[in-house]
């Protein structure tokens, strides 16, 4: 379904970023990154090493339709949230959504290269706001915004995920150091 240009595309990240080496156990049937078809959503993540924000390179395939050859907005709000979530995750934060805001600013043209950016906003004990936005992969259209609030909770409910996600950041930053 994606062209070899694409997977290409998706895999390479821009200056800056570092691939984050995503476990099978978060990508494996994961209702965003779970499909390799390449027919729903097609995803790659990354680190912003400047400022250890989240990236993710996304093409939302011919599943994903809301309006006719456009993408539906739940399919962007859940890019948004995988995101935000994967950014407080990025800066220690195990948590989970409580509440999650998406502004849909322009139809999403089914098969476009787009670029997720999103950081944590704001700490508060077990309050972590983070903000998201789904842009254009090469200008600077903006597809949707996000806003949400994410709660810790203890790591041990997570299980080995929470082992698992400090040893992919520590892996990053001996690569960068
Ligand atoms: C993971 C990998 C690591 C590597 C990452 C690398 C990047 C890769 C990228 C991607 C990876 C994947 C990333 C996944 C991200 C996905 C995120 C989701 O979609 S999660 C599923 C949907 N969310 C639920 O199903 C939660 C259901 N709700 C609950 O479980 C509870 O309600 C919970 C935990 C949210 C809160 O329950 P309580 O009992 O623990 O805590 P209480 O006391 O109720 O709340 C704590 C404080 O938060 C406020 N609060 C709670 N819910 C609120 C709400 N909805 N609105 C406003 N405030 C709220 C409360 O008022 C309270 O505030 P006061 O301390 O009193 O000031």
């Amino acid at each position: 379904m994606l062209s070899d240009d694409d997977v290409k595309w998706l895999e390479t990240p821009q200056p800056g970023w570092s691939a984050l080496r995503l476990p099978h156990m978060i990508l494996e049937d994961s209702f965003v990154s779970g499909d390799s078809s390449g027919r729903r959503l097609s995803l790659r993540f990354f680190r912003h090493d400047p400022d250890r924000s989240l990236r993710a390179k996304v093409i939302f395939g011919p599943g994903t339709q809301g309006p006719p050859g456009h993408a539906h907005g739940g399919s962007m709000a859940a890019v948004l949230d995988d995101a935000m979530g994967g950014a407080a995750w990025m800066q220690g934060h195990p948590v989970v959504a409580a509440e999650l805001t998406a502004r849909f600013k322009t139809m999403l043209p089914l098969g476009a290269r787009c670029v997720v950016e999103a950081w944590v906003s704001a700490v508060d004990g077990r309050k972590v706001r983070v903000a998201g936005r789904l842009r254009q992969g090469d200008g600077d259209t903006v597809f949707a915004e996000g806003e949400a609030l994410f709660i810790t909770l203890d790591p041990k409910k997570f299980g080995v995920l929470t082992s698992e996600a400090s040893r992919i950041f520590s892996e990053l930053d001996e690569g960068t150091s």
